[in-house]
């Protein structure tokens, strides 16, 4: 009962046709040659060197030829086997210490325990079926018995299939072990189930990894090695791992690298980090289009799809594809080659392409992280508790005019305006869509723009909950002048289930493109400097001499003059990860509001 005959025969004729494949493509050896006779031979050598061009040009052609018709056998033989479900192999497997009857089909491995005959001849009620499917199976080996120390051989114990679980919004790897002794037996399962698990073409084989050691706590290079590498390496998957060492680094080596040797980008790091190497992989793919990034266009896709292993402090965009930071499931995601189209906004002034990013926040948002940043040698989470406080302590709104592109069909949550601004057309164009275009004037605490939902653990459903990671669409927050305490109020409500947006002073849109230009000439100051803590905090725009004004786009900083325009991308960036609604993480409320 180890294979059932018919079984036996294909398989065993499976494996001989694998061996002849192999045999066929092998050069011709020169010691076959040599017994042909060395006279005969040199006779015959120079009507060879004649012929020898036009030998090797029908070689070359007779290979390709017989490579073409070994495919197209491959992919018959393959087809039969995936158009069925019939069963490919049976035979005995010890599985957590029953003896089992086991069948693997083209999909699934099933299982059945084999009870001895009791003498009445009943048969057990209690003998189930169980099965795997291989769709969840990323990786079968050869389990052995080896002594301390000892890195080869070993006593063959049997194979080992290794499963991604799910347990809520966590992915993990399970192994089943199939315990046989055989060898010839193990080798023909083991055969099978490869070429079986082969056939998942989505899942990636080679990848470039980069990681940011500086990320958070320092812990990326840690997390990659202790904890990711270990499962690409079961899953068979090379990677060719840089780690970097400085800011603009992943830029430059994706600039350069030849991306066609991969499957897939891998990010170890937090939002900064990725939003480089997204950036990185799209820049690439429109300097490998020819796309002319001085000029308004239209960009092409990202050539490759990112994985993003979580290692930084608030890991937005890993929340929002695997709904929990937690680099197992990332890395699970990658190897079974889950793939989530994503929207990007493209950030430009002047008609330049400044760079490519997933959420932007100016004002509160972006004034906090300049202070975070102009204080680096204070520890990440303190770093970050002091910006916010100083920040609400001199609390101020921009004086901006903010125009926006209403989602066609879309738009939603809009609430009234608020009392003293103006609302008008825009004065330009003349083109559908510039007529499209509603300016607003006034004074904002903070402007989000975001097009993803940015979920984490200080928002659990999400810093921008109205919008989708491929909808088309940005979310647009502008939240106006307010006092400090109802400003607090509507922060803290991100980390509740309350609706966050429910204030007079907050109003939502769903939006195609945004522009927003600043309407004071001078730019920003640092909140600590002493002109700018004595001003009026409820009117006074803060005063710089340079002119510019802090966005926070993804956790970078970027000091950015005159009018920038921000424009939604559908579907630009592929992420191995899913869509998720919500984070599962429990919410985290910051300790400092
Ligand atoms: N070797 C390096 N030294 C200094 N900075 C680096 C280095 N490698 C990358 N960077 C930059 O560090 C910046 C911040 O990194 P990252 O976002 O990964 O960490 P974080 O800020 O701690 O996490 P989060 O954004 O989730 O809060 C990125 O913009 C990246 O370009």
């Amino acid at each position: 009962m180890f294979e059932s005959p018919r079984q036996c025969v294909n398989v065993r004729g499976a494996w001989s046709e694998s061996q002849e494949e192999l045999h066929e493509t092998q050069p011709v050896s020169p010691v076959n040659t040599g017994n042909r006779g060395k006279k005969k031979k040199k006779k015959k050598q120079q009507h060879k060197r004649e012929k020898r061009s036009d030998s090797v040009r029908k070689m070359s052609t007779d290979k390709s030829a017989a490579a073409a018709v070994s495919d197209e056998r491959k992919v018959e033989l393959t087809s039969t086997v995936i158009n069925s479900d019939e069963p490919i192999v049976r035979g005995i497997f010890q599985i957590e210490k029953k003896s089992c009857d086991v069948v693997l089909t083209a999909t699934r491995l099933i299982w059945t325990p084999i009870q001895p005959e009791t003498p009445t001849g009943e048969v057990d009620a209690r003998r189930r079926e169980e099965r795997v499917e291989l769709k969840d199976v990323f990786a079968v080996k050869v389990k052995r018995r080896r002594s301390v120390g000892q890195q080869t051989g070993g006593t063959l114990l049997g194979l080992t299939l290794f499963r991604c679980v799910r347990k809520g919004r966590k992915l993990k790897d399970r192994p089943l072990h199939l315990n046989n002794l055989s060898v010839d037996h193990c080798e023909v399962w083991f055969k099978h189930l490869k070429d079986l698990l082969s056939g998942f073409k989505e899942r990636p084989k080679s990848l470039k990894v980069l990681v940011n050691p500086c990320s958070h706590r320092k812990e990326a290079e840690q997390v990659y090695r202790d904890t990711v590498a270990p499962l690409f390496k079961l899953a068979d998957i090379r990677a060719d791992v840089s780690v970097t060492e400085r800011k603009g680094h992943a830029l430059s080596i994706l600039k350069e690298c030849k991306l066609d040797e991969y499957d897939g980008v891998v990010c170890v790091g937090g939002d900064g980090s990725v939003a480089e190497v997204a950036h990185g992989l799209l820049l690439r793919a429109q300097m490998d289009a020819g796309k002319d990034t001085d000029s308004i266009f239209t960009p092409v896709r990202a050539a490759l799809p990112l994985g993003v292993i979580p290692a930084g402090s608030t890991d937005i965009v890993a929340g929002s594809v695997h709904g929990i930071r937690h680099p197992v499931t990332a890395a699970m995601h990658i190897i079974m080659g889950h793939r989530q189209a994503v929207d990007v906004c493209s950030f430009s002034a002047q008609g330049q392409l400044l760079r490519f990013g997933f959420s932007a926040m100016v004002g509160f948002g972006g004034r906090t992280l300049a202070l975070a940043e102009r204080h680096r040698w204070m520890p990440p989470s303190q770093r970050r508790e002091f910006a916010v406080i100083k920040t609400l302590a001199n609390l101020k709104p921009e004086d901006c005019e903010l125009s926006f592109l209403p989602l066609k069909q879309n738009q939603r949550d809009t609430q009234e305006q608020r009392s003293g601004e103006s609302v008008r057309d825009s004065d330009g164009g003349g083109t559908d869509e510039d007529e499209a275009w509603q300016t607003t004037q006034g004074l904002f605490l903070n402007i989000s723009i975001m097009a993803i939902p940015c979920l984490c653990s200080m928002a659990p459903r999400g810093l921008a909950p109205n919008t989708r990671l491929d909808n088309g669409s940005m979310a647009l927050i502008a939240v106006g002048n307010t006092s400090r305490s109802e400003f607090i109020k509507h922060l803290k409500r991100y980390s509740s289930l309350t609706n966050q947006f429910s204030f007079s002073f907050v109003e939502t849109h769903s939006v195609r493109a945004v522009k927003l230009r600043p309407r004071s000439r001078v730019g920003w100051a640092d909140d600590t400097s002493e002109e700018n803590a004595d001003g009026d905090s409820k009117s006074t725009p803060i005063i710089s001499s340079e002119g510019t004004y802090p966005w926070n786009i993804d956790g970078d900083l970027l000091e950015l003059p005159s009018e920038v325009l921000v424009r939604v991308h559908p579907q630009l960036v592929t992420l191995f990860g899913v869509n998720v609604e919500e984070s599962e993480e429990s919410p985290i409320k910051c300790g400092c509001l």
